[in-house]
């Protein structure tokens, strides 16, 4: 592993992307993680299974930086640029999905901004998202996770945590979505948590993780 640890949510040089060590997370009474080590190499797809209720949001907000840790480390390589769907949407109601998908991006000059409209366009197509000018209030259940999923897509991150983003899509719809969304994902780092052990079957060698018990395994 490159880089040094230094504190909880530090960021480290080298190559590492994601660590934790002898990480304990409690909610109140809830002991929800206790002594999780675990090391997320870079550039793979890491797919996180668990029982309901064992951990798996809360070790994807701890690496993200979105909870600290009672005690132990969480380590984020110092080139981590990070995208995440949540398990909700988390979409802002009043956009269209073409202004929701772009707005990790900011302000875009004319020409950047001309060849982002392309990309999301042909990224909202193949994913069978309609491109109009409808609020995402609008959309439906399906078409509001794609939006979420795109977004983090197409994001310029590096480093991408998925919450079950495919809960509650039809299996053709999963098909478009990851037909699409694979290549992209392919050169970066995945962490993918899911119930689902055929999700495992859209990544090229992927690390298969559980999380139970308190703790983060390798299976
Ligand atoms: N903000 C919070 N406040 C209190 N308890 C919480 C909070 N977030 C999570 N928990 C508790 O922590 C435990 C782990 O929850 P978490 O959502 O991480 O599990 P999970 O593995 O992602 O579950 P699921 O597969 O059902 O989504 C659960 O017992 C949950 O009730």
């Amino acid at each position: 592993m490159g880089g040094t640890a230094v504190s909880a949510g530090s960021q480290t040089g080298g190559d590492l992307a994601l660590a934790l060590r002898d990480v304990e997370k409690d909610y109140g009474a809830v002991r929800v993680l206790e002594g999780a080590s675990a090391n997320f190499e870079p550039l793979r797809p890491h797919v996180i299974m668990g029982p309901s209720g064992a951990g798996k949001t809360t070790l994807l907000r701890l690496l993200a930086g979105l909870e600290r840790p009672d005690a132990g480390e969480v380590m984020r390589g110092a080139d981590v640029r990070l995208g995440m769907t949540f398990q909700e949407d988390r979409l802002c109601e009043n956009l269209t999905a073409t202004a929701n998908i772009r707005l990790p991006h900011g302000y875009l000059p004319d020409e950047l901004l001309e060849r982002f409209l392309a990309e999301e366009r042909a990224a909202m197509e193949a994913c069978g998202l309609p491109v109009d000018a409808r609020p995402v209030r609008e959309l439906s259940g399906g078409q509001r996770r794609r939006v979420a999923i795109l977004r983090c897509v197409l994001a310029d991150a590096n480093t991408l945590l998925f919450d079950e983003p495919l809960k509650g899509m039809d299996e053709k719809t999963v098909d478009a979505v990851m037909a699409f969304v694979g290549p992209l994902v392919a050169e970066r780092t995945v962490l993918w948590a899911t119930h689902d052990e055929r999700e495992l079957a859209f990544f090229e060698n992927p690390v298969l993780w559980r999380v139970e018990d308190g703790h983060v395994s390798t299976c």
